[in-house]
C-alpha cells in the first residue's frame, strides 16, 4: 500500500453527551439567520434566502477551552449559535424528512474576525479569513436527537463575564433547521459528521483577553470558552 508523506492528522471531534465522540466532516454556517441581527448588519432580513459560509473541521474548539486573541485581528467577536450535527447522509433533502439526518444539538460560537469580515465584505472578497481562523468554532457538547427530541425553540443566551449580550429564542429563527437542511443539501450532499451552525441573534460583540464567554441554550449543554492573550489554541 502506497504510503502517507507525513501521519496524517488526529481526527477533529466533539465529545457527545453520553461519552461518544462525533468526528468533524466540514463545518458550515449560516448567515443572518436572525432578523434582529440581519438589521444590526444593515440588512433587510425580508428579503433574503439563506446563506452559507465554512469553517475548517480543525476549527474546532471545545467547551471549557482557552482561546488565545486570534492573530490579525483587533475586533474578535462573539456569536452564540444552535449548532445542528448531522448524522445520516444525504442531498436534495426535504423539510419533511429533515430531522431525520440530524444526530444531535449543541451550543456553539461562531467566533468571528469582525474588522477582517468589515473590509472582505467592502472589497466583496470571501470571509473565509474572517471566519475560518484556528480555533474560531466552539462547539459545546453534543446532545444526541434520540435523547432530547429536536428543538425547535428554546432561549438561547450569550454572557461575558456573567453580563448577557445576546439573548433570543430559537422560535425567532428566520429559517428553521428543516428549512436550513432542505437549502443546504440542496448545494452540497450532506454527511454524518457535518455541523451546521444556525446563525446568531442581536447583540454581538468585541472580546478581550481574559473575558469568560458562554453560550446557553434550554435543554442542551452550555459551551463556555475563555480569551488569553495571543499565541496558539489550547485544549479544553
Ligand atoms: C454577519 C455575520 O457575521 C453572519 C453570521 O455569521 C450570522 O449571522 O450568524
Amino acid at each position: 500500500m502506497t504510503e502517507f508523506a507525513f501521519a496524517p492528522p488526529p481526527v477533529p471531534f466533539v465529545p457527545v453527551a453520553g461519552g461518544r465522540r462525533f468526528a468533524v466532516r466540514r463545518i458550515f454556517c449560516v448567515g443572518r439567520n436572525y432578523a434582529d441581527h440581519a438589521r444590526e448588519m444593515g440588512h433587510d432580513p425580508e428579503r433574503e434566502p439563506p446563506f452559507f459560509f465554512c469553517k475548517p473541521a480543525d476549527a474546532v474548539l471545545h467547551d471549557g477551552a482557552t482561546l488565545p486573541y486570534p492573530q490579525g485581528t483587533q475586533e474578535l467577536h462573539h456569536e452564540g449559535e444552535l449548532v445542528v450535527a448531522i448524522g445520516g447522509a444525504g442531498r436534495n433533502i426535504d423539510t419533511g424528512s429533515a430531522l431525520g439526518h440530524v444526530f444531535g444539538y449543541a451550543a456553539g460560537n461562531d467566533l468571528t474576525r469582525r474588522d477582517l469580515q468589515a473590509r472582505a465584505k467592502a472589497l466583496g472578497r470571501p470571509w473565509d479569513m474572517a471566519k475560518g481562523f484556528d480555533g474560531s468554532a466552539l462547539i459545546g457538547e453534543i446532545s444526541p436527537a434520540e435523547r432530547i427530541g429536536h428543538p425547535a425553540r428554546g432561549r438561547i443566551t450569550l454572557s461575558v463575564n456573567g453580563a448577557p449580550r445576546q439573548e433570543a429564542d430559537l422560535a425567532d429563527q428566520i429559517w428553521s433547521v428543516p428549512e436550513i437542511i432542505a437549502h443546504l443539501s440542496a448545494l452540497v450532499a450532506l454527511a454524518p459528521g457535518d455541523l451546521v451552525m444556525t446563525g446568531t441573534p442581536a447583540g454581538v460583540g468585541a472580546l478581550v483577553p481574559g473575558d469568560l464567554c458562554r453560550t446557553q441554550i434550554e435543554g442542551l449543554a452550555p459551551a463556555e470558552l475563555r480569551i488569553g492573550e495571543g499565541g496558539p489554541p489550547q485544549a479544553g
